[in-house]
């Protein structure tokens, strides 16, 4: 790593051509790695935020604080505009603002999505490329399956020949609770309600699973951690700069924009550097519209509106915002869970000591989600004469993640006794559309950040569905002698008006591109990250942008070869 003076001053401008820019999120930093495995590609990653392995860097990589990052260094500690959807509210909207992006602050779920989710993808670039079959390469030189700190075999929870051979550690839990059992004793008494699904990163996209996480064996796995740093130490063709934000994207020709100017505050100077080849905007699903439009590329009566002179209108920039948004359900139960270890300071610290000491306990691995469902509606429900949001017949509408705490949505405090465990609802494929804009020419001002959540009958009505479907879930004889009560709040969800009040009060945040992710209609400008995902991915999103990133980096490689 080198500080942004030195690479003024010396290095990068005296001596090396640099082959491309790109930012050091989780897909930039895939990228960076991969094209500097060609010792003749020179890559200057550049990052706004921290580095992961600074102060704190425990916050990121110790698997029990995973979800503590969020609002700390690590985050841009974006918000919301009131979303009417939400009654007004406004909400947190997190993401990393840290080496290896928000791969350092995510929840760890690792979970690819099934085979519609990709087959859709190369439906809709007209690439076939990016279809299930086509990326199998590289869904398996991204991550590797790796057995816990306690050597648990795992056994019958996973299905290891979908796993690859790839840099990032991802793993199953060591510990398993009670709330597991339940869910898997539901899944063996009523198979054809609730099948069992091997591995929610096959091809197979429903069904009830257990669910791997970015842990490796004791450790957070992120893009920085797997990808970034063994390339750096390693390597003298890839220099990374950290505190270093991308102020603006140069035209270094005419439509040819192979140049960045960067600063370390809104006061301070301004740098550049220039790339023989292309830059890679990663800088995520805000910050790439961000500096697309603060480079006068984007849709000319919004750029106009802050004083932006337009220079390329494209007016889908900065459109179609897409937000996976979660609302937990809680119940109190009778047998201990997270949630009861969690509220005992003097075991919490025993378990981060015993950590320290030698990675291993209750702090060295996953333990807060462990099973996780994915839902259809039923082929006949109302909602779906209109026509299926989803990727395909094999994808879901709707998911439910079991955690073993009490996971608050908001506006509501946690417990401070009893055992609780909850489940967490996210909408699959969300028809809501929202938008990013800047709110001034200044690049350190925050844009306005609008998901437009729960803007459709769809998506409020596919949560009351979702909701309902648990209640009956949850009523199963698995979770007898279990469950003792739900959380005040959802005690009384019986109506439907009942459920969308609890929804709209409760939730929280969770086509620019051609196939060859170029700009279209311009050179020297590619971009390799969520920002062109056309649709929410059923699953989570970090594993598709592990693949894609990695697809990516293989066509750029050939690019310049
Ligand atoms: C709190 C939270 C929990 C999540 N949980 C999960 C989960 O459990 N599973 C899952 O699959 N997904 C999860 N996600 C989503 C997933 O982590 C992201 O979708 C994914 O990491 C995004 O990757 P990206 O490369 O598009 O962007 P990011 O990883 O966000 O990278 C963008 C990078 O660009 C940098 N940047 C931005 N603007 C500039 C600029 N102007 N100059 C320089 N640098 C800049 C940022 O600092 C950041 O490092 C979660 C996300 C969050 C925030």
């Amino acid at each position: 790593m080198i500080s942004l003076s030195s690479a003024v001053s010396t290095k990068l401008l005296a001596y090396y051509t640099l082959t491309s820019i790109t930012i050091a999120g989780t897909a930039g930093s895939v990228v960076a790695a991969r094209l500097s495995e060609e010792p003749s590609v020179h890559v200057l990653v550049i990052e706004a935020g921290v580095s992961d392995n600074g102060t704190d860097s425990d916050i990121i990589y110790v698997p029990l604080l995973a979800g503590t990052g969020v609002g700390t260094i690590f985050d841009w500690n974006y918000t919301t505009v009131a979303q009417s959807g939400l009654d007004g509210r406004t909400i947190d909207f997190p993401r990393g603002f840290v080496l290896g992006g928000s791969s350092c602050i995510n929840g760890m779920i690792y979970s690819r999505g099934g085979s519609d989710e990709y087959d859709r993808l190369a439906t809709i670039s007209g690439d076939s490329g990016w279809s299930w079959k086509e990326l199998q390469q590289y869904i398996l030189m991204n991550e590797h399956h790796t057995p816990p700190w306690n050597d648990k075999r795992n056994v019958g929870e996973y299905n290891p020949l979908v796993h690859g051979f790839g840099p990032l550690g991802t793993g199953l839990t060591p510990t398993v609770f009670e709330t597991e059992q339940r869910v898997f004793q539901m899944t063996d008494d009523q198979p054809e309600l609730y099948p069992f699904n091997l591995d929610p990163n096959s091809a197979n996209g429903l069904g009830f699973s257990w669910l791997h996480t970015t842990v490796g064996t004791n450790a957070r796995s992120t893009s920085a951690s797997a990808y970034l740093h063994p390339a750096l130490n390693s390597r003298s063709n890839l220099d990374v700069l950290i505190h270093t934000q991308v102020t603006k994207l140069i035209e270094t020709e005419t439509n040819m924009y192979t140049g960045v100017q960067v600063a370390q505050s809104a006061t301070a100077k301004r740098f550049s550097f220039t790339a023989s080849k292309e830059v890679i905007l990663s800088a995520g699903t805000i910050g790439t519209p961000q500096l697309l439009m603060l480079s006068g590329i984007g849709p000319a009566a919004e750029l106009s509106k802050v004083g932006v002179s337009c220079v390329h209108d494209v007016p889908d920039i900065g459109r179609n915002l897409q937000d996976q948004n979660i609302l937990a359900i809680q119940w109190e139960v009778s047998s201990p869970t997270l949630s009861t270890f969690l509220s005992n300071e003097t075991a919490l610290r025993a378990a981060l000591a015993q950590y320290a000491e030698n990675k291993t306990g209750i702090a060295a691995g996953n333990t807060l989600v462990n099973s996780i469902g994915f839902v259809r509606l039923p082929s006949d429900s109302p909602l779906l004469k209109a026509g299926d949001p989803a990727a395909g017949p094999n994808a879901p509408h709707f998911q439910f993640a079991w955690l073993n705490t009490f996971y608050p949505n908001d506006g509501q405090t946690t417990p401070t006794t009893g055992n609780w465990m909850s489940v967490s609802i996210v909408l699959q494929s969300p028809t809501s559309r929202g938008s990013v804009n800047l709110t001034s020419s200044n690049a350190f001002d925050h844009p306005a950040i609008d998901p437009a959540y729960l803007q459709t009958s769809f998506d409020i009505n596919t949560y009351v569905a979702a909701i309902k479907t648990l209640q009956t879930l949850m009523s199963t004889p698995a979770w007898d002698g279990f469950l003792l009560a739900p959380f005040a709040d959802a005690a009384n969800l019986t109506t439907d008006a009942q459920i969308e009040g609890y929804v709209r009060n409760r939730l929280i945040g969770g086509g620019v591109v051609g196939p060859d992710l170029l700009v279209k209609g311009l050179k020297g400008l590619r971009i390799v990250d969520a920002s062109i995902l056309p649709s929410a991915v059923a699953g989570f999103p970090q594993a598709e942008i592990y693949i894609l990133a990695e697809r990516a980096a293989a066509l750029i490689k050939s690019s310049y070869l």
